[in-house]
């Protein structure tokens, strides 16, 4: 079923940057009041996986594709049983959705949600502004009464910073859960859920391995009750520098050799783990559409992203770590940031980037594999 959005009065909406800029628009899926980082996604497609990545918790999502709605919402494609982005803007929305899939317009579907949106304002000045300035706080606020512009400045600035936030504990289950493999078990693999998205341990359950998914908050025992092949590290939200317990986890994994594998935030967490440093980029890595080198066989993959902080990692030679050497293995070749870490002595890797990504592009996959045939190589 699709729904016509065509014609219904939406109430008017301003969306507000800390740094005072203000954009006029039209409400989009619920009407109130929402505040968080202003990031924006270059990705032309995959707005609901978008829309229901944990990683975007406490982020206002601005789209740069100016027509976003087109194909509805369908019950398939979510990475998690809820949308997370804080609020979405876009340009355009689709007035009549369409696609056999849809069951109901993106409209409605954030409305039933709860998620404040905005529509109808210039997305790519907007865009320009975060990459000049970089990310900044925001709050949006419809209706049809708004408080005066000195007022939501403040609420804007009041609001808390992404440095700093901890917030993998708030989007991870509370209860471990298992995703059985498809066709014959192969392996078992322990993954620490930091803000999962559903896709990854389906990608691993499709090459024969049962997935643990344990809470941000499952401690070394926990990971070894599942007698586990390969310990996998989720992407979630907020600040690397805060995952201390996440860290120390995988400091006892590496110490004992298991093979590991982390995704995005736990590619941070192993460059944490390792002894490097993160930092915040300016504006962040997110869309469908990032050129990344595989340094260990020269290919280029073009790469689905989403994050905001980076490891600080020396490109140009291996690191002595207490866990060996470590080379960086993958690197981004819009901005030469760090996009994947790979142990020279002991089986361990991780990306910053996401080769389940269910919307594509699909070059990463190989990322799995890779996975599988360490876990391969311990056994043998
Ligand atoms: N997708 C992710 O795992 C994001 C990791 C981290 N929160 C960042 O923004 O860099």
């Amino acid at each position: 079923m699709t729904t016509s959005t065509r014609g219904a009065a939406k109430a008017p909406a301003v969306l507000v940057l800390e740094d005072g800029r203000t954009f006029r628009g039209r409400a989009y899926g619920a009407v109130g009041a929402t505040f968080g980082e202003a990031v924006f996604s270059t990705g032309m497609t995959g707005y609901q996986e978008t829309l229901t990545d944990p990683s975007y918790h406490r982020q206002v999502v601005v789209m740069t594709a100016p027509h976003v709605g087109n194909t509805g919402v369908n019950d398939e494609d979510p990475e998690s049983g809820r949308i997370w982005v804080a609020g979405y803007v876009v340009r355009d929305p689709a007035r009549v959705p369409s696609n056999w899939r849809s069951r109901r317009s993106l409209d409605e579907e954030l409305a039933r949600q709860g998620v404040v949106g905005i529509s109808g304002i210039d997305t790519r000045a907007l865009t320009r502004h975060l990459r000049e300035r970089g990310a900044m706080r925001v709050g949006i606020f419809s209706g049809e009464t708004l408080p005066d512009a000195a007022a939501m400045l403040d609420e804007v600035r009041r609001a808390p910073e992404m440095k700093g936030a901890d917030l993998a504990a708030e989007v991870a289950t509370k209860e471990a859960y298992v995703v059985p493999a498809i066709g014959e078990k192969r392996f078992t693999v322990a993954a620490i859920d930091l803000g999962i998205k559903g896709m990854t341990p389906h990608r691993m359950a499709e090459r024969g391995v049962e997935v643990h998914v344990l809470p941000a908050t499952a401690t070394v025992e926990d990971v070894y009750a599942v007698d586990p092949d390969g310990v996998f590290f989720s992407n979630g939200p907020g600040d690397p520098a805060t995952a201390e317990h996440p860290v120390a986890v995988m400091r006892e994994v590496l110490s004992r050799k298991t093979p590991l594998f982390g995704i995005c935030f736990g590619n941070q967490i192993l460059g944490r783990a390792l002894g490097f440093g993160t930092y915040k980029l300016k504006y962040g890595h997110r869309g469908i559409n990032q050129p990344v080198q595989d340094r260990t066989t020269g290919k280029v993959e073009v790469t689905a992203h989403n994050h905001g902080f980076a490891v600080d990692a020396p490109l140009d030679k291996a690191t002595d770590t207490p866990y060996g050497r470590v080379e960086v293995s993958h690197v981004c070749l819009n901005d030469d940031v760090v996009e994947g870490l790979q142990l020279l002595d002991q089986p361990a890797f991780s990306v910053q980037y996401h080769p389940e990504a269910a919307a594509g592009p699909h070059d990463a996959a190989y990322l799995f594999d890779r996975f599988v045939s360490l876990m391969e190589g311990q056994r043998a």
